[in-house]
């Protein structure tokens, strides 16, 4: 992510290494006779976006709520601030910031009134460099609510209370932000509005974000980290740009050959188009050659993990991460 500067900001650390968020090691989670997590390992760096993919079921909440404190795991070491979350007081507590998936009513609340009574309990633990709460007029202008700061929480719309979630997330300025898909239910212009206000806390306040989603588009756009967990465990990891090309060396080849329509994945397309050629000539029609984008390679890559089916897209990417 492109660093921003802004006069008055606090300076990122220049050894960011000495400022390890996230240390997270060979974690386990167990739900009875279940495994959900086997063995994760991830770090985050102040200031830095990681976004965790993954299907359904793949370990992603478990993860973020083992990270809160909200959950013990089976196993693993986990640091958190530098923190055991299970040992995290309320000092601790008061430099998190959660946006949930699910949306805690607060329906006779208005937004103004509900922002600056949630943010009285973050007075306490402003720092020299972090004041705590965030005014609220700058808070809902950030979130894009001003509009609305005299509206009762049960009459705004879906996009708008997801727009107040962030804010009661947020309204702490945490040093590290979990959020639970965040876009779910936002308009477009609502969601680059929310694209804007991450890049806005990584860059400009150095916010450490840990977000799940299941939109790729928006992972590239707003990680400096990719994390693709399936099954409990990581298959998949690097910034947008190495995974890119980590996972995008297929291509696909459509053609049609005595009226058959006829498809063929390979790594070699000029290799293989030369040989079809060579063996087919003119009875080669409508020739369509595509690069398989990102998303294609993590559908690839999640189903191969899930069925079980190698076809040698978890191999490649394992080899070619240990290269890097
Ligand atoms: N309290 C629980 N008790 C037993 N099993 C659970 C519990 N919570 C989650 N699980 C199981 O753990 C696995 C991981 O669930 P989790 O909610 O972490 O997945 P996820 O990646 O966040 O999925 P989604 O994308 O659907 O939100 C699932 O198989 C789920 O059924």
């Amino acid at each position: 992510m492109t660093t921003v500067e802004r006069p008055g900001a606090v300076a990122a650390p220049r050894n960011l290494d000495d400022h390890l968020v996230l240390d997270v090691r060979d974690l386990r989670m167990r739900y009875g006779t279940v495994d959900v997590l086997n063995g994760v390992d991830l770090t985050a760096q102040r200031g830095e976006v990681i976004a965790l993919l993954g299907p359904n079921g793949a370990g992603k909440t478990t993860t973020i709520e083992i990270l809160e404190g909200f959950r013990l795991p089976s196993a693993g070491s986990v640091r958190v601030l530098g923190v055991d979350p299970a040992n995290g007081d309320e000092r601790w507590r008061a430099q998190l910031g959660v946006v949930l998936q699910s949306w805690r009513d607060h329906g006779r609340w208005r937004v103004r009134e509900l922002l600056s009574h949630l943010g009285d309990y973050y007075a306490p633990y402003a720092t020299d460099q972090i004041q705590r709460p965030w005014p609220v007029d700058e808070l809902l202008a950030a979130v894009g609510l001003t509009a609305h700061a005299g509206a009762r929480v049960s009459r705004l719309s879906g996009g708008q209370r997801r727009r107040l979630d962030v804010a009661v997330g947020i309204v702490g300025r945490p040093e590290l932000l979990f959020l639970d898909e965040p876009t779910v239910g936002l308009d477009p212009a609502a969601r680059r509005e929310f694209h804007e206000l991450v890049h806005r806390l990584a860059d400009l306040d150095h916010t450490t974000i840990l977000l799940t989603t299941h939109d790729l588009a928006e992972a590239e756009k707003l990680a400096d980290s990719i994390v693709i967990l399936a099954n409990g465990r990581i298959i998949a990891q690097g910034s947008p740009d190495q995974l890119s090309r980590r996972l995008t060396t297929d291509a696909e080849v459509r053609w049609t050959c005595d009226g058959v329509r006829h498809v063929h994945a390979t790594m070699d397309a000029t290799g293989f188009l030369r040989d079809l050629l060579g063996d087919y000539g003119d009875r080669v029609q409508e020739l369509e050659v595509r690069r398989a984008n990102l998303e294609d390679a993590y559908l690839a890559l999640v189903h191969e993990e899930e069925t079980g089916i190698r076809t040698g897209w978890a191999e490649r990417v394992w080899q070619q991460q240990e290269e890097n």
